[in-house]
C-alpha cells in the first residue's frame, strides 16, 4: 500500500503508549511552551495548564474593552472578561486533544474494502487572520483495508482540528491525514465546504460566498472513478 502520510512525519509510541509525532527525525516535546506551531499535526499536544491561562486571558479582554473606550467595571461588562476567555478557550479546544484519546481504540477488524462517507459533519473553527469565525460541513470518505473507524469518530476528528486558529486548506489536509493515521486505508477524501465571517461580516462583506477545498489521499488521488463516487455521494440529497 502507498504511503498516504507526507514522508516528512511519522508516528511514534513514547514510553507511556501516547503517540509522538517525529518531524522529519525530530521529536516533537510535549507541552505548550515547546510547541512553535499549532497548526502542525502535533496529536501529542497537551497545553498541560490551559485552564490556569484564563486570569491572564481575562485580563486581555478587560485591555480590550478599555482599548474600545468601554468601562470594565460596568455592570453589564463586569463578568465579560472571564466568560470571553472562557469562550476562547472553548473555541480552541482541539489543542487540548489528542487523535489516540479521541479514538478510544473503536477500529474495528472488518473484511470490507466499501467506501465508507460521512457527510455534512458541522464545523465550526477560527479565522487565524482575525479571529473571526468560519464555519460550514465537512464530508469524509475512505476506503477501509481491513479496518473501520467508529463512525463518530470521524465527526471528533474534526473537532480537533476545527476547535482551533485554522485556514481551511491546512483543516481540510489534517482531517485527511488523521483518518489516515487511524485505519491506514487504501484512501481518504475531505471536502468542506466553509463560510468565512471574516469575508462576510467585515472586508469584502460577501455575504453568499462559499469556500470549498478538498484532500484526496491515495486512490481518491489517484483513480478519478473512486474520486467521483465519492463526489456523487457527498452532492446527493
Ligand atoms: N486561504 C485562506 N485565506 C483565509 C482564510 N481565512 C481568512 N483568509 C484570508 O486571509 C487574508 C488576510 O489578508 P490581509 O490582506 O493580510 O488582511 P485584511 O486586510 O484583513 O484582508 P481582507 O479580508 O481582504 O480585508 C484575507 O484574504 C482573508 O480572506 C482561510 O481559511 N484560507
Amino acid at each position: 500500500m502507498k504511503e498516504l502520510v507526507p514522508t516528512s512525519q511519522c508516528l511514534e509510541k513514547n514510553g507511556n503508549g501516547s503517540i509522538i509525532v517525529t518531524k522529519n527525525g525530530k521529536k516533537n516535546d510535549n507541552g505548550h511552551e515547546n510547541c512553535t506551531f499549532h497548526h502542525d499535526l502535533e496529536l501529542d499536544h497537551r497545553p498541560p495548564t490551559r485552564e490556569a491561562l484564563l486570569p491572564d486571558m481575562a485580563n486581555s479582554y478587560r485591555l480590550l474593552l478599555t482599548g474600545l473606550g468601554e468601562d470594565p467595571e460596568r455592570q453589564g461588562l463586569l463578568k465579560t472578561p472571564e466568560r470571553a476567555a472562557k469562550a476562547m478557550l472553548f473555541f480552541t479546544k482541539g489543542y487540548d486533544q489528542s487523535l489516540e484519546e479521541v479514538l478510544n481504540n473503536a477500529i474495528f477488524d472488518e473484511d470490507t474494502d466499501e467506501m465508507v462517507v460521512v457527510k455534512d459533519i458541522e464545523m465550526f473553527s477560527m479565522c487565524e487572520h482575525h479571529l473571526v469565525p468560519f464555519y460550514g460541513k465537512v464530508s469524509i470518505g475512505y476506503l477501509p483495508q481491513g479496518k473501520i473507524l467508529g463512525l463518530s469518530k470521524l465527526a471528533r476528528i474534526v473537532e480537533i482540528f476545527s476547535r482551533r486558529l485554522q485556514v481551511q486548506e491546512r483543516l481540510t489536509k489534517q482531517i485527511a491525514v488523521a483518518v489516515t493515521q487511524a485505519v491506514r486505508p487504501a484512501g481518504v477524501a475531505v471536502v468542506i465546504e466553509g463560510v468565512h465571517m471574516c469575508m462576510v461580516m467585515r472586508g469584502v462583506q460577501k455575504i453568499n460566498s462559499k469556500t470549498v477545498t478538498s484532500t484526496m489521499l491515495g486512490v481518491f488521488r489517484d483513480d478519478p472513478k473512486t474520486r467521483e463516487e465519492f463526489l456523487n455521494l457527498v452532492h446527493s440529497k
